[in-house]
């Protein structure tokens, strides 16, 4: 049973997107490149300059992981109150989602799973962006 304030989704029915992904040492390798480049991005590194960044690449990695039909369960944080208080609007979240696709696209993983991936992720504005 989903809450109706949550965006999340039911996980994926089959596990090609987690395949294209490189299973879960693939999307480790990717969240580890995707927090490199967050941390590189002149639009981000406000945001991540004091994460924890060992946590948020494992963090991400089980979500990930999860959201492409992998045998993963995420433990970290819920998405809205986590995120609630950093005032991130629409505009980071692009920008986010465009650091995340130069990720994607470095790692040659394929247009269709990269869509896939960005269809699971993008509702999840409406639990991350907390500024109109
Ligand atoms: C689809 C978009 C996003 C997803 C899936 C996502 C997911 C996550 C996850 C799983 C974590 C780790 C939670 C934990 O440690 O338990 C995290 C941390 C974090 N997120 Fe997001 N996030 C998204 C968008 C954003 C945006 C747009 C920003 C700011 C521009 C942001 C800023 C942060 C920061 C700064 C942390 C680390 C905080 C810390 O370690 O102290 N996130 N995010």
């Amino acid at each position: 049973q989903v809450p109706a304030s949550s965006s999340k989704l039911p996980p994926p029915t089959d596990d090609s997107v987690y395949q294209a992904f490189g299973q879960k040492a693939g999307i480790r390798a990717l969240m580890e490149d995707f927090k490199n480049r967050l941390l590189a991005d002149p639009r981000m590194q406000a945001f991540f300059k004091d994460s924890d960044r060992e946590r948020l690449v494992t963090q991400l990695t089980d979500q990930l992981c999860y959201e492409a039909g992998g045998p993963c369960v995420y433990k970290g944080a819920a998405m809205k109150p986590f995120h609630a208080g950093m005032t991130i609007q629409r505009e980071d979240f692009n920008a986010l989602v465009e650091v995340l696709q130069l990720a994607m696209d470095a790692k040659g993983i394929p247009f269709r799973a990269q869509n896939a991936m960005l269809a699971r992720l993008a509702p999840m504005h409406r639990d991350i962006v907390n500024t109109p």
